[in-house]
């Protein structure tokens, strides 16, 4: 069961069949158990295998009551010691993982539903506040949880400090996307909402989180309808000239290729706001996110 790593290490390996044999395999889903481990020496734990009894290595993601998951990473000896590697991320230097015994299965299990973000983008008018806000009032209602990340809205805080030129629509988009992944790895179904014109950001956003787990709505709706709508007035001072580099005017909009919904304009006929609502819920009921 044990064998070196290459930091010279015992490396306690999950058997292959683990998941299938065992003590541990009895257990039923969401159940906790605790595995006491002996060892002289430090130890890392190799539990990519082992999914299915809860145990997930990287970021966050399951059941982690094996107190020696925060060090996952491979090991330095300073003094005798063996320690943890740092991590430098971006800026950040000298960072190191601290991982919480209670984990996103257990969060999920309390919730009774599974994580995720659904990623609504659109041009300025093309209904993604409403749909947001209808889909959480739906989701409300069945007893599930959701949060609305609302471009506008986060821009009146945490992003209060970006324009949209570029560059700081690249960091708004990354900094939702960061947030929105918190939130689906507290069990939340994460509703963010953002014109996100740029396809590359959105790709950067999915990337963040677990396959199937970013889910991308895009509302088709024609350039001349949302100007049509302009509920905020914006598009005629776009179009005079007072607003510059607006979405769709001066300011390209890329529409997804391959996103999991697209919910269109019809001619002049459009989805209620509570039947667009409806078609994201089957889309996860189907995958299965309302149940843990
Ligand atoms: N230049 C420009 N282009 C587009 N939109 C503009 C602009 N200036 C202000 N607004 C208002 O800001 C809202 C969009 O913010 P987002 O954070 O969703 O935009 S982005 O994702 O960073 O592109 C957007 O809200 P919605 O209409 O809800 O989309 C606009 O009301
Ligand atoms: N499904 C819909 N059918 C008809 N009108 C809609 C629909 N969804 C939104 N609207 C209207 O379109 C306008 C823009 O909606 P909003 O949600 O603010 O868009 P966005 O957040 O994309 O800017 C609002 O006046 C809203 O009432």
């Amino acid at each position: 069961m044990a064998a070196l790593n290459n930091a010279g290490l015992p490396l306690i390996r999950c058997p292959s069949s683990c998941s299938e044999s065992g003590t541990l395999s009895s257990l039923s889903a969401g159940k906790l158990a605790f595995v006491k481990l002996l060892a002289g020496n430090a130890i890392r734990l190799d539990t990519e295998g082992c999914r299915s009894l809860g145990f997930y290595g990287g970021v966050g993601a399951g059941s982690s009551f094996s107190r020696p998951m925060k060090a996952m990473g491979d090991y330095a000896t300073i003094s005798g010691k063996d320690i943890p590697h740092m991590s430098t991320i971006g800026k950040s230097t000298n960072i190191m993982w601290h991982k919480c015994p209670v984990g996103k299965l257990d969060r999920q299990q309390l919730l009774q539903q599974k994580g995720c973000v659904i990623w609504i983008t659109g041009l300025s008018g093309s209904g993604k506040s409403t749909l947001a806000c209808a889909l959480s009032r739906a989701l409300h209602m069945r007893g599930k949880l959701s949060y609305v990340l609302d471009g506008d809205n986060v821009r009146h805080g945490l992003n209060s400090d970006l324009s949209f030129k570029a560059e700081d629509r690249v960091e708004n988009i990354r900094r939702i996307g960061e947030v929105a992944k918190l939130f689906a790895d507290a069990g939340i179904i994460c509703i963010a909402s953002l014109i996100s014109p740029y396809r590359k950001d959105r790709e950067a956003c999915r990337a963040l989180l677990p396959e199937g787990d970013f889910i991308e709505v895009f509302l088709d709706v024609p350039l001349q309808v949302c100007e049509s709508r302009d509920p905020k007035g914006l598009y005629k001072l776009a179009r005079a000239g007072k607003i510059k580099g607006f979405t769709g005017i001066d300011d390209p909009y890329e529409s997804p290729i391959n996103c999991e919904i697209t919910l269109q304009q019809e001619g002049r006929e459009c989805l209620s706001p509570s039947e667009m609502a409806e078609t994201v819920i089957s889309y996860l009921e189907e995958k299965g996110y309302l149940s843990a």
